[in-house]
Formats: C-alpha cells, structure tokens, sequence
C-alpha cells in the first residue's frame, strides 16, 4: 500500500512571535509543499524482524529502526495511542525517543535534523505502533527558513499516517488533479496530531503553522481559534531567503525570555501587534467585497508590515541579513517585513500591482547580488491533500 500526503509551507504576514503570547496573526498557504510517501508492507509481512525507515530526501539521508528496538524502548507507545484524541508527548518519552535518534550518527552539519527524526518517530509509532514501513519525505520548502518546513513536515507525515491507520479518509478531488482532500472533522484530527509534532520540533509553537497548512487558505488565527479569511485578489508578495539559517525553537524562547525579563514592555509589545493583525484582516476581508480600491489596500498593508517589523525589532528576532533586505527595497519605495521567527530566513516585500516588471527585475538583481535567493509564490491555496495508490 503506498499513500502519498502533500502539505503546504505558510507565510505570515504578521502577528508572528506574538501569537504565541495570545495576539492574532494572519497567515497564508503558499504553493511549496513538503510530500510524505508512506508504504506499509501488508499486514503479516516483515513482522517483528521489520524496519520503520525514514528517507529525508532533500537532506539525503535515511535512517531505519527495527520493530523491536522500538518496542523494547517505547513500549506503551508502540502499542498504540488513542488516536481520536492524541495526548502529548512526556519528558520520558522525549527522552526515550531522542535516545532511538541518536543511535544514528548524525553529521554534525545536520544535526538540526534531529528534532524532525524525533517528531517522525513520535507521530509514527503513535499511530501505526511498532508495525514496519517506510517513509519517503521530500520538500520544496527551505528549512529552518520561516517557511513553515516544520509544519508542512508534521502535517504530511500525520495526514499519510492517519489514513493508513484508516481513522481519516480523503474524499473530494482537487480540480484536475491526482489528490484528493479531507473533510474538516478529518482535517481537524490531523491538525491535532500535527501540533504535537510542531511541539517536539518548535517547543512552544502557537498552533498557527500547522493550522494553516492543515487548512491551506488565508487565516487569522488568534489563542488556536481560526478565521477564513475571503481576500479577493491575492496580496502578490516577493520572498527573500537571506540563507542565513537559524532554529525557531530557540528565537521563540528568546522572545519568552525576554517578556519575562520586561513583562510591561513586551506586553505593550504584543498588543500592538495584536492591533496590527486584526487590522490587517479586516483590510484584507473588505478588498474581497470590492469596499476598498486596490491601491488604497496595498498602502495600508504595506504600512501595517512596516509596523510590525519595527515591533520584531523589539522582540530582537530581526538580523543584519534582514535588515540589508529592509534597506534594499526601500530604495524602490517597496515595504518589507520578516516572515516566520526570523534571525535570518525568508524577508515579504509586498509587490503593488502597479509596480512595472522593470522594477522588480531590478530590486530583485540587487537582493540577489548579496547572495539572497529571491522567488515568488501563489498565497491562500489548498492544505493537506492525499493520494491513495
Ligand atoms: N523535510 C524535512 N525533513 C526532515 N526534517 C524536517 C523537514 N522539514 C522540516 N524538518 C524539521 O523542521 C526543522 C525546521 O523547523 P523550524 O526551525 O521551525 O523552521 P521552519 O519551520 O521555518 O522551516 C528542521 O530543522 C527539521 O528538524
Ligand atoms: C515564530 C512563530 O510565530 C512562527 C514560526 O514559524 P517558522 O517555524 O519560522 O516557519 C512561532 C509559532 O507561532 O509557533
Ligand atoms: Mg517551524
């Protein structure tokens, strides 16, 4: 049996760092998806003499455990979790499934990959138990950039597993496509189960990236509540990747450190962007309703992403990479803010319809001469989708 589940990377444009303290963030799915290929052998084969294998192809690594080494290290959870209702992770169980990851020898180049191989084996014998299969994951995301590589992993990885499991099944088909989508109580179950894996990966993740990948679409979300967000013509947006590699989980917990160290500051900090966020969402909504003409729209978007950069300046999650960016496309009048947990990774500029192509060749050839990769994506498309061979 092969199932195949593609997920969505997300851009956010803004609110980031704050939901995690209780703001609103509004985000979009983008058209780069991270692909999980699942093949289980039929039930009976391989037995107890099996593997689970991971192949992270994009990494060009793979890594395998037999059945029973997983057994004999995670026990309860290989005999199945109640998959309605999946509960966290313990520290034991962290603590037992990071010994499992480190019985490979990662290169150190690539160790970050390690919290990915300990959501992998969590989500895996989580749902599946201890049976023998194989993972195959390919991504068009740049990880670790603020893309939301993290979630898209999680939520494909959940959304393949759920299915062979057999407790969610896709139904509707995606226009012209070969995939298929899930219905929204199967959607908000693999949700769920990818929270927990954004969980081992990021620590203190809000929920907002593997609810938009889950969901696809525009989003506001706001203390794990989602809005749909309708928005007329796309919000046409430039991403810059700096390169420059950083790890969420340690820009969140700066953040956290810093409120804690500056409670009333950072408080006025968050609220602020709170404001901006549901500000944004509101600009956003009344251009789907033709209330508000493009150009006006686009000013305002621009300045309220200016302001919200200021405010991650205040977290202290901005960069010098960032900041090049910033000044770049200043000079062609353009606003740009980061996007993700920043401290490098991916910079929005937001493109106005009017800009002329000369322009942003231009801007474009100039972030490119600090070695930046620039690309345009497709924002508030489709989420989760499955393909069942
Ligand atoms: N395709 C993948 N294969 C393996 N691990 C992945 C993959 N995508 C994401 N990850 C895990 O997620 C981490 C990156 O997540 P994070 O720091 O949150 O950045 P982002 O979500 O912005 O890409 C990686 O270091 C890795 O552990
Ligand atoms: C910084 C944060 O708001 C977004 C992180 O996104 P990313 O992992 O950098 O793509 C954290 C979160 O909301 O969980
Ligand atoms: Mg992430």
């Amino acid at each position: 049996m092969e199932i195949r589940a593609r997920a969505p990377g997300k851009i956010i444009l803004a609110g980031e760092h704050a939901v995690v303290h209780g703001s609103s963030a509004v985000a979009a799915a983008i058209d780069l998806y991270t692909q999980s290929s699942l093949h289980l052998p039929p039930p009976g084969d391989g037995g107890a003499g099996g593997e689970v294998e991971v192949d992270l192809t994009d990494s060009g690594l793979a890594f395998s455990w037999p059945c029973s080494r997983l057994l004999e290290a995670l026990g309860e959870t290989c005999r199945k979790a109640e998959l309605q209702a999946p509960r966290p992770c313990s520290p034991e169980e962290l603590a037992s499934i990071a010994r499992l990851v480190e019985l490979h020898e990662i290169p150190e180049a690539k160790i970050w990959l390690s919290a990915g191989l300990s959501a992998f084996l969590y989500l895996y014998t989580s749902i599946l138990g201890c049976r023998p299969g194989k993972v195959v994951v390919s991504s068009g995301l740049p990880m670790g950039a603020g893309l939301g590589s993290s979630a898209a992993f999680s939520v494909s990885l959940s959304g393949a597993l759920l299915t062979a499991a057999g407790v969610v099944c896709a139904e509707g088909a995606v226009d012209g496509t070969e995939w298929r989508l899930l219905g929204k109580d199967h959607l908000e179950l693999v949700n769920t189960w990818a929270f927990q894996g954004e969980k081992i990966i990021h620590g203190k993740p809000s929920g907002i990236d593997n609810a938009v990948s889950t969901f696809g679409s525009m989003i506001k979300f706001k203390k794990g509540e989602l809005t749909n967000l309708k928005s007329g013509n796309p919000v046409k947006m430039l991403i810059t990747d700096t390169r420059v590699g950083r790890n969420t989980k340690a820009l969140v917990a700066g953040v956290s450190e810093r409120a804690s160290r500056h409670p009333d500051a950072m408080a006025s900090v968050f609220h602020a962007v709170n404001t901006i966020s549901e500000e944004l969402s509101s600009i956003v909504e009344l251009a789907a309703t033709d209330e508000i003409a493009m150009t006006s729209k686009e000013e305002k978007l621009a300045e309220l992403m200016e302001m919200n950069q200021g405010l991650l300046q205040c977290m202290g999650v901005s960069h010098s990479s960032i900041e090049t960016v910033l000044r770049s496309t200043l000079k062609y009048n353009l606003v740009s803010k980061l996007t993700g947990a920043g401290g490098g990774g991916c910079v929005l500029t937001l493109i106005p319809t009017l800009l002329s192509k000369l322009v942003l060749e231009k801007v474009t050839t100039e972030l490119e001469s600090h070695g930046f990769r620039c690309f345009k994506v497709e924002v508030g498309g489709q989420g989760l989708q499955i393909h069942q061979g």
